[in-house]
C-alpha cells in the first residue's frame, strides 16, 4: 500500500532534507512540493512501501494556510438544483483530472454526482484507478456521497447514428434512388453530402451525440439524484466543433426529414404498381427527429447560464494560453457561458538551485502574464493548481488535487 503524508514546513525546510529525513523513518521515498504559502510549504510524502493507495493512508499532519474562496467553490456547491460542469481545454493539460478532482469534490460535499467522459480517448478510469469502462454508469468507490461514472462509447454512438440514417436517405437510399432514375432527389441527396456524413461523420458528432444521449439518460426519473454533472470533454478541436455541431445537423436532419416526405410517396408509388414491401422508414425518420430534437437540447445546455458553466483548462505555456484565448473567444461567439480558467501544472518556486526549475518557472510566469493582458481570459476567475511530482490517480489524491484547485 503506498500512503501519502501532508506536512507544513518553513520554506527553508527542502525537499532533500524532508525526503532523507523520512526515508529513513518511514520509507517514504518521493517527497513533492505541492504548494507554497508565503511563509509555508506543504509537501506530499509519499511512500512505496505498501501496494495500493487507500483512503486511510492518507494523514494530513497540519494545515498550510487558511482556505480561500479562489475558485468561487462555495458558489459552485451552492443550491440544489442540477448544474452542468463542462472542462475543455488543448488535450493532455489536465482535464480529467480537474474533472474528476471536481466531481470527487461536489460528491464530498453532499452533492450526488455523475462525471461523464465524452472524450474517444477516455481516460477516467486511469484517473480514478477503477474500471468505469463499459459506457453504462458505474459506481466510483471512496466518496462520502454517490458519485458515478460513465465513460460513452463513441464508436457505439456513431453506429447508431448511422443506423438511424442510412435507410432514411442516407448511400441505401441513394443506390435505390439512382436505380429507380430518380436523378432529381439524387442531386438533392449529393448536395448534402449524405454518403460522406455517414462514411465518416464530422469531428465532434461522436461528442455531441454522447452528451445527447446522457441527457437523454438524466431525464428519467431513477437519474433524478444527480445535482451535478461533470463532464470531461474531448480536447479543444473537437469541442468547437461539436458547438457548431447541433447548427449543421439541425439543417441536415430538416433536409432529410423533407427528403424523406418525397422517397416516401416515390416508394409508395411503386409499392402500389410492383405490390412490393418496401422497408419501413417510419422508424428511422423517428429516430432522426428524436435525435434531431435532442441536438437542439445539447445546444440549450451549453448555452444555458443558470444550468451550465465551462471551465477551461490550460497549462501555463504560451501556446496552451493562446488555445484556451481562441476556444473562450469561440465559446463566447456561441454564448456559453465561462466564468473560471484553471491554470494546472503551475511549477512552485524552485527551493534548491536547480537551473532547469528557475528557467521553468520563469517561463511560466511569463505565460501567466499573457492572461493579464488577454482580452479573453483577463475577466475570468483565474485558479493556480500545482505541478505535483507524483502522479494523482485514484479517489484520495483527487481528493487531494480538488481541496487545493477547487476551494
Ligand atoms: N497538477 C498536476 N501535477 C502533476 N501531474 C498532473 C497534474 N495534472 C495532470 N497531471 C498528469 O498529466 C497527465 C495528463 O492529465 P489528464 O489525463 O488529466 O489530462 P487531459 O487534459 O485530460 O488529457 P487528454 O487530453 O489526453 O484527455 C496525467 O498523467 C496526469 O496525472
Amino acid at each position: 500500500m503506498a500512503s501519502f503524508s501532508l506536512i507544513t514546513s518553513t520554506s527553508s525546510l527542502a525537499s532533500s532534507s524532508l525526503r532523507k529525513l523520512f526515508t529513513s523513518r518511514n520509507s517514504v521515498t518521493t517527497v513533492g512540493l505541492l504548494s507554497f504559502a508565503p511563509k509555508t510549504s506543504i509537501f506530499i510524502l509519499h511512500s512505496i512501501k505498501h501496494k495500493a493507495y487507500n483512503k486511510s493512508s492518507f494523514r494530513v499532519m497540519s494545515v498550510a494556510a487558511p482556505v480561500e474562496d479562489v475558485a468561487g467553490f462555495d458558489d459552485m456547491v451552492a443550491g440544489t438544483q442540477r448544474k452542468y460542469y463542462m472542462l475543455g481545454g488543448k488535450g493532455g493539460v489536465g482535464k480529467t483530472s480537474c474533472a474528476a478532482s471536481l466531481a470527487v469534490k461536489f460528491a464530498n460535499s453532499g452533492h450526488p454526482t455523475l462525471v461523464v467522459s465524452t472524450d474517444p480517448a477516455h481516460s477516467l478510469s486511469d484517473s480514478f484507478a477503477q474500471d468505469l469502462t463499459g459506457g453504462t454508469l458505474v459506481p466510483v468507490e471512496g466518496p462520502e456521497n454517490p458519485l458515478f461514472a460513465l465513460e460513452i462509447n463513441p464508436d457505439k454512438s456513431r453506429e447508431e447514428f448511422r443506423s438511424a440514417t442510412q435507410t432514411s436517405g442516407g448511400t441505401g437510399v441513394k443506390d435505390f434512388m439512382e436505380g429507380m432514375g430518380l436523378g432529381m432527389l439524387v442531386e438533392q441527396l449529393g448536395e448534402l453530402k449524405l454518403g460522406e456524413l455517414l462514411d465518416t461523420p464530422p469531428p465532434g458528432l461522436d461528442e455531441a451525440i454522447a452528451i445527447a444521449k446522457v441527457m437523454q439518460f438524466l431525464e428519467s426519473p431513477e437519474y433524478s439524484m444527480f445535482t451535478r454533472i461533470v463532464f470531461d470533454t474531448a480536447p479543444t478541436g473537437h469541442t468547437l466543433r461539436l458547438l457548431s455541431l447541433p447548427d449543421f445537423l439541425d439543417a441536415s436532419i430538416g433536409k432529410i426529414l423533407k427528403l424523406r416526405q418525397k422517397i416516401t410517396s416515390a416508394t409508395s408509388a411503386i409499392k402500389s404498381v410492383f405490390g412490393q414491401e418496401q422497408p419501413s422508414q417510419q422508424d428511422a425518420a423517428d429516430k432522426l427527429e428524436r435525435l434531431r430534437e435532442r441536438m437542439i437540447k445539447v445546444r440549450e445546455l451549453f448555452r444555458d447560464t443558470d444550468a451550465t458553466e465551462f471551465v477551461i483548462v490550460t497549462i501555463p505555456t504560451v501556446m496552451a494560453i493562446s488555445e484556451s484565448s481562441r476556444l473562450r473567444a469561440s465559446l463566447k461567439k456561441e454564448n456559453v457561458p465561462v466564468n473560471r480558467l484553471v491554470v494546472n501544472q503551475i511549477l512552485p518556486p524552485s527551493t534548491s538551485d536547480c537551473k532547469f526549475c528557475a528557467m521553468k518557472r520563469k517561463d511560466q510566469l511569463r505565460a501567466l502574464d499573457m492572461i493579464q493582458n488577454d482580452p479573453e481570459l483577463s475577466s475570468l476567475t483565474l485558479i493556480q493548481g500545482p505541478l505535483v511530482d507524483v502522479e494523482i490517480r485514484g479517489v484520495p489524491a483527487l481528493k487531494f488535487l480538488g481541496d487545493i484547485i477547487w476551494k
